[in-house]
């Protein structure tokens, strides 16, 4: 007789109470499934593979444990949390993930009451799970609040500002710090290096450390894991840890892959926890497969891949990528500059500045998830002497804002931001979207705000913003790959403030800021045809604006119409800001703004979400043919 196939665990869970019924021996059996799954679910979308295969067994012990969703999970960033998503209900789903109208990947309110709070950016859950803790304590939503917040997460001043309340509100709060050593890249910096000196001198495998004030919430054991809790945390008084000091119980450290660890320590700190309780849990990013685990950032972002080899599918372009374009270029200054040195907050690869710390190791500086102190740090490096590139994403460059303001614009300090993911990014959705910046850049005093319309024009902005020391100077540009234009083979500082006309035409001038220059030149050639071609300007410049070539183009014009990958308040606002301060409305000029809806885009790809924002080709041209009130008859081929 042979054995009849088992029935996966997985199949059986609908949701965490499905997971209530099963022993601690089908939990493990359950991670094994969880895992695969997981692996086979990114091999199909892509996306955070590497911190998703760490937390595998958190994930199952934490649902097992509490009780989600009364409890609040709450996960930092949320790029670990499809392991999550699929014990969550939404395992159907699953190979939707970040595809339009897929699933998001990062945890979303309004996709289930398994996700109490949404993120992507990092560094919220601990301020996240203290207000549901404090909400509870007031009579809202009763339950406990869990945060889980990776070692680069809890490096940002927000997870310690969170710690700081919490230590003084002093109520029943869990955060799990999920510490891996990795951050994208290799982790930075004194906190990093004090995590690593709580368990090189007290290993997990020994089960040493811990902190006196564990002891205090031992366990009545109420069963056979809680007993071996007890053993644990028993002569673990090593205490005095940076978590107790600030008023936490510390646990730990403990192996994150191991449930017969995680599942009775949970056990025991959820029956009798009382204030603020740190668990300290060591995992390994990739975990489990071993393309991860051997991958330079351990599988943290992959596109699509085989599974059996690892091998990813790549995509086809001779373009380079603006990225690399910006670290070519600033390679390239700062070989004839040495006062040029470079900021990231713990993306080096992500913003090109790790070719630029392989060859200038000394003067870049990676401060970790930390954009407010990268922006006052580049500052202070501009205040010294220095001429510092500070490169952020726009939707991370977000965060550093009052440094902005107050740190580098009201001091007028030459501080270069080089901000990459500028407009719409695709599959990461609306909370990596750069809509936002030139809106609040180019409000600012004294500030000069650029956007390149191809990577060529990229080039000539790094040595622009090289050669520029009279204040604060950004430069955008997006994700992905250029339009494969003739590169220089150095860059050129640009005149400050001056656009360029790409196309002489007649009725309309449109006037592009940034990369839809290329859809606003396919909306040009159809509007020729059409009779109509347009004059096409790339403005360069929202700040200061090229006032003559706008000025020239609204009299000599029946329509000007701005483009710009951004959100209302930008340069489209800027030019009509100048149109009225002219009184050039008065002369009956027809004008139209196409910025970002007023709405935030869900994934989708690049092209397709700009088209969700009505800025591709044919839209724009349909814009300028309404402007112009022409019939939109015999659409373009
Ligand atoms: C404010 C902010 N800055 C940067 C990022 C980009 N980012 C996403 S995940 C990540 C690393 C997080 O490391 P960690 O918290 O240790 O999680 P792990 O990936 O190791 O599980 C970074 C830098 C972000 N999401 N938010
Ligand atoms: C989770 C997170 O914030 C990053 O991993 C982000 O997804 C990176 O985006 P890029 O792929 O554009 O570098
Ligand atoms: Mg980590």
């Amino acid at each position: 007789m042979t054995d009849r196939p088992k029935t996966p665990l997985l199949d059986r869970i609908a949701a965490p109470s499905d997971m209530k019924a099963l022993s601690d021996r089908e939990l493990r059996q359950l991670a094994d499934e969880l895992r695969a799954e997981t692996i086979s679910a990114v091999s199909v979308t892509g996306g955070h593979l590497g911190a998703g295969l760490g937390v595998v067994e958190l994930t199952v012990a934490i649902h097992a444990v509490f009780d989600t969703p009364r409890d609040k999970l709450i996960w930092d960033v949320g790029h670990q949390c499809y392991p999550h998503k699929i014990l969550t209900g939404r395992r159907d789903r699953i190979r939707t993930l970040r595809t339009e109208g897929g699933l998001s990947g990062f945890t979303k309110r309004s996709e289930s009451p398994y996700d109490p709070f949404g993120a992507a950016h990092s560094s919220t859950s601990i301020s996240a799970a203290l207000g549901f803790a404090a909400a509870r304590d007031l009579g809202g939503d009763p339950g406990d609040a869990i945060a889980v917040i990776g070692d680069g997460s809890m490096s940002a001043g927000m997870a310690f500002e969170a710690m700081n309340n919490a230590g003084h509100l002093k109520t029943r709060l869990f955060v799990i710090l999920n510490d891996n050593e990795m951050s994208i890249a290799p982790p930075v910096g004194a906190l990093s290096s004090y995590l690593s000196r709580l368990y090189a001198e007290a290993p997990f495998q020994d089960f040493k450390a811990a902190a006196k004030s564990a002891v205090s919430f031992l366990p009545e054991p109420f069963q056979e894991g809680a007993r071996r809790a007890k053993e644990m945390l028993k002569g673990m008084a090593v205490g005095g840890t940076l978590f107790e000091e600030l008023g936490f119980n510390y646990i730990g450290p403990i192996d994150g892959h191991d449930l017969d660890q995680l599942l009775p320590v949970l056990r025991t700190a959820r029956a009798r926890a009382t204030g603020p309780t740190l668990i300290h849990v060591l995992t390994k990013k990739g975990k489990g497969y071993a393309p991860a685990e051997a991958a330079r950032d351990r599988g943290h972002a992959t596109g699509k891949f085989d599974v059996l080899t690892g091998v990813q599918a790549k995509a086809v372009s001779n373009a380079p990528a603006y990225t690399k374009v910006f670290a070519q270029g600033l390679i390239a200054e700062a070989e004839r500059d040495e006062k040029i040195v470079a900021v990231t907050a713990a993306m080096p690869d992500g913003t090109g500045l790790n070719l630029f710390a392989d060859r200038f190791p000394r003067r870049c500086f990676d401060v970790g998830i930390a954009e407010q102190h990268a922006v006052t740090f580049s500052a202070g490096l501009a205040a010294g002497g220095l001429r510092p590139f500070c490169a952020i994403y726009s939707t991370f460059l977000q965060r550093g804002y009052d440094q902005v303001v107050h740190d580098v614009a009201i001091q007028r300090l030459p501080v270069r931001f080089a901000i990459d993911r500028a407009g719409l990014v695709g599959a990461d959705g609306a909370t990596h979207a750069g809509s936002f910046d030139v809106a609040f850049l180019a409000n600012l005093p004294g500030i000069v705000v650029m956007a390149a319309a191809d990577e060529a024009d990229l080039m000539h902005m790094v040595a622009t913003a090289a050669a520029y020391d009279e204040g604060p100077i950004a430069f955008r540009y997006p994700r992905g790959e250029g339009v494969g234009c003739d590169m220089p083979a150095r860059g050129t500082p640009l005149t400050i403030g001056k656009g360029r006309v790409i196309l002489e035409g007649g009725r309309a001038a449109i006037l592009s800021f940034g990369t839809r220059l290329s859809e606003v030149l396919k909306a040009a050639e159809s509007l020729a045809q059409r009779g109509l071609a347009p004059t096409v300007i790339d403005a360069r410049f929202a700040k200061p604006l090229d006032r003559d070539l706008i000025l020239h183009a609204a009299r000599h014009h029946e329509a000007l119409i701005t483009v710009e990958e951004g959100a209302v308040g930008g340069f489209g606002s800027h030019v009509a800001q100048l149109l009225a301060d002219e009184g050039v409305f008065d002369t009956g000029l027809k004008f139209r703004s196409m910025v970002l809806p007023d709405i935030f885009i869900d994934q989708a790809n690049p092209d397709r979400m700009y088209q969700i924002a009505g800025m591709d080709a044919a839209q724009i041209e349909a814009k300028v043919l309404s402007t112009l009130g022409v019939a939109m008859v015999g659409r373009r081929a």
